[in-house]
């Protein structure tokens, strides 16, 4: 079969993560005889020093005609430095997101067997954990009303939800948990927002068509004590934006990693694949950043084109690169592996999944460990 897929590398380390999964996605098309028509988009802080815009009109052609979006990462520390700049790279993310009404973020978040001792957190703790996080993307505080006063004292930024804007992300956190362990927690903050009391009564109603699902609240302050103390208590969280950004990093510490936690941004029409981790600028150019969060991120596009064997090839891979310590440096100081050195045993293990061995040693020369 044939796919067209956007590729958005964007800024730092994106295009080098990036790249990798398109490694994985070339190994799956020889493998299964696939053709994957790869169309490059600029956003972020590339697309401003080319156009001046983050997000150029000709990206959402490309995307809005794709069959699937891959997307690196965006940002730039001149931006971040800068509470002054006219202009931002996540702006270009933002209005994508929202051009593409990809209102549904899922996150996965496991803790690999093969990387519990290298978790911060106590292996007991963590030792099965496995969670689906369904942040809302397109709404909340990220894309309310924003003011600054004239003399530059007071700064506002408006959070509104509609019903139908939690509706539509609900009904697919429960369909979710439905096939999973049937347990859904809504994260918010009820006691204090009125957004967060919306969402309660919305969800609540909404649970009365999945009798078979069990719904329980948090409050994001102790939801997030929760996602260290206990995070086997989790199946699936159903959150909004800003909440879920930021439990999701904090979940990312279970699995090892950020550089592991991959996500799918879902709207009606199209369907985007990113990593949650940004462009981590200190390791731009350095071949350190882990990619396989992009290579999961692929594992999930496969999925969303309903090519499941292929997808599951993929993780597969991921999950031997982790068993043999075939990693970067956030997962292996000791004996790190390059980036473009753990996409290179991803690909060639797909290639070659019956006999993983084949082609270790060209990939490990240059390489002190010996497996
Ligand atoms: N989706 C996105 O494009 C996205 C997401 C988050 C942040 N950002 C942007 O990225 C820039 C940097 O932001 P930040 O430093 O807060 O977040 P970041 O995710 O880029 O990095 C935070 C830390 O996470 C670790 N990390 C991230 N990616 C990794 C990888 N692939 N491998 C190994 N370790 C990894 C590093 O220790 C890093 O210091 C900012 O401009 C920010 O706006 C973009
Ligand atoms: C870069 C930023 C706009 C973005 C977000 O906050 O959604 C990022 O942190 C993410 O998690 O994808
Ligand atoms: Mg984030």
């Amino acid at each position: 079969m044939n796919y067209n897929i956007a590729i958005i590398p964007g800024d730092g380390i994106g295009p080098e993560v990036t790249a990798q999964a398109q490694k994985a996605l070339d190994a799956i098309a020889d493998m299964f005889d696939h053709h994957f028509t790869y169309t490059p988009a600029l956003m972020g802080a590339c697309a401003i020093d080319a156009t001046g815009n983050p997000l150029p009109e000709e990206t959402i052609d490309i995307c809005e005609a794709a069959d699937a979006i891959l997307f690196g990462a965006i940002g730039h520390p001149k931006y971040d430095n800068d509470p002054n700049a006219k202009v931002r790279p996540e702006l270009g993310l933002l209005r994508l997101r929202k051009s593409l009404g990809l209102f549904c973020n899922i996150r996965p978040v496991k803790a690999y067997d093969q990387l519990i001792e290298r978790s911060p957190l106590k292996k007991d703790r963590i030792v099965g954990t496995d969670i689906s996080i369904y942040r809302e993307l397109t709404g909340g505080i990220y894309f309310g009303e924003k003011h600054l006063s004239d003399d530059g004292q007071v700064a506002s930024d408006g959070c509104s939800y509609s019903v139908e804007e939690i509706s539509r992300i609900a009904h697919l956190a429960f369909k979710e948990a439905l096939s999973r362990k049937r347990k859904l927690t809504l994260v918010d903050k009820a006691n204090v927002l009125e957004t967060s009391r919306l969402w309660r009564k919305t969800v609540t109603e909404i649970a009365k068509e999945y009798p078979d699902v069990e719904l329980d609240f948090l409050f994001v302050d102790n939801a997030a004590m929760q996602m260290i103390l206990n995070p086997k208590q989790f199946d699936v969280i159903l959150t909004e934006n800003l909440f879920g950004d930021i439990i999701s990093d904090e979940a990312s510490v279970i699995g090892g990693s950020i550089g592991l936690l991959a996500s799918a941004s879902i709207g009606t029409d199209n369907a985007l694949f990113e990593p949650i981790h940004g462009s981590f600028p200190q390791a731009t150019g350095k071949d350190i950043a882990n990619p396989l969060a992009s290579i999961l991120s692929a594992a999930l596009l496969l999925r969303h084109l309903n090519l499941h064997k292929e997808a599951a090839l993929v993780e597969k891979a991921v999950e031997k690169s982790l068993e043999l310590g075939f990693t970067t440096e956030d997962l292996n100081a000791e004996n790190p592996f390059g980036t473009s050195k753990v996409g290179d045993f991803i690909a060639d293990f797909i290639m070659n999944p019956e006999d993983p061995n084949r082609n270790f040693e060209n990939i490990f020369v240059g390489q002190s460990t010996i497996i």
